[in-house]
């Protein structure tokens, strides 16, 4: 294993926000750190990167555990943080030799890798220029040149697609692959379930600090492979629907939101008719009805209650 979480809890006050998390991630792999806004996920990537204090737990990398001071394993890991962290003042090219040398990059192999990353990173081309000219984009890839100068064995990405344009998005998910297939282990960090889905090998799901379900996205949807999600939208909301829906032998979850209805159903359960049948009873109609594949947004449904993508801030990229 590459990286190892056993354990782990962090405390803010009384609040838990890590709550005994466990994660195996294992050399070669993308693993995807999927929750909403507020799950916990920055905060387990701070413990590694030692950015926050472990209140209790073990992480053991390389195969050792992980102390605050281990400065040559961290010389090893690379982290695109959430927030772009490159300096206004300085160049593209001089932010990303700055963060070479801070991991001890010199002389010409430090020009080489540098120019490397750049190139890496799309940006080859606006190396002399300021990032504050740049795109949102522009400057997320920069941050990404950052972190992956001195070639990390594992590079941390904490949501690195959050509001940039859609081209620079396919160049950073393009560009994470290829960090792959060249043997870097990588955890990545999202509430974009789709994204996550595309990318990852193995996906781990986090909710109210802990890992709800993990495993390859073939295996989390196979845990509810006897359910479909029906959408329906609703001429006239009606909340009391909700609770009959909920009593018909073969729903497993019913929300309404807005106008839109949601009906989580045992697979082939053939409730359409019925389904229909309650609408009619509390004086709506069906606008539109959809019977949804299954996603990952299904299986957090199922196993929380609550929908991932409104749980977190909504947005999509
Ligand atoms: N420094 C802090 N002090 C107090 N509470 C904090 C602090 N940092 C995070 N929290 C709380 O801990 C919980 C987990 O936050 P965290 O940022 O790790 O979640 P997240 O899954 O990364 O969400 P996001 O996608 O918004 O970054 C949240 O309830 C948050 O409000």
């Amino acid at each position: 294993m590459l990286l190892e979480l056993e354990s782990l809890v962090k405390r803010y006050q009384d609040h838990l926000a890590v709550d005994h998390l466990n994660l195996k991630i294992k050399e070669g792999e993308i693993m995807g750190l999927l929750g909403p806004n507020g799950a916990g996920k920055t905060t387990t990537l701070n413990m590694i990167t030692g950015l926050a204090k472990k209140d209790a737990g073990i992480i053991r990398i390389f195969g050792e555990e992980l102390h605050l001071n281990s400065r040559e394993v961290k010389g090893k890991i690379g982290v695109v943080p959430q927030e772009i962290a490159v300096f206004d003042d300085l160049t593209a090219e001089e932010n990303v030799t700055f963060f070479g040398k801070l991991y001890g990059l010199r002389g010409s192999l430090l020009r080489e890798r540098v120019k490397e990353a750049l190139a890496f990173s799309g940006l080859t081309g606006h190396e002399k220029q300021f990032p504050k000219k740049y795109s949102g984009g522009m400057k997320r890839r920069l941050n990404i040149a950052c972190a992956i100068v001195h070639q990390p064995r594992l590079l941390i990405m904490d949501e690195p697609t959050v509001g940039i344009d859609p081209q620079s998005r396919s160049h950073i998910l393009e560009s994470v692959r290829t960090l792959q297939q060249k043997g870097t282990t990588i955890l990545y960090t999202s509430h974009y379930m789709e994204e996550v889905d595309d990318l990852c090998s193995r996906i781990a799901i986090m909710d109210q600090g802990r890992i709800i379900a993990q495993g390859t996205s073939e295996e989390l949807k196979s845990m509810i492979s006897s359910e479909e999600r029906i959408d329906i939208i609703l001429s006239e909301i009606n909340y009391s629907l909700v609770d009959e829906m909920k009593r018909l032998p073969g729903v497993l979850e019913c929300h309404l939101e807005g106008k839109k209805l949601t009906v989580l159903v045992q697979k082939d359960s053939g409730l359409i008719g019925k389904i229909s049948q309650i609408i009619g009873r509390f004086d709506s109609e069906i606008r539109s009805l959809q019977v949804e594949k299954i996603t990952l947004e299904n299986v957090f449904l199922t196993l929380t209650g609550k929908s991932l993508r409104d749980s977190g801030t909504g947005e999509q990229p």
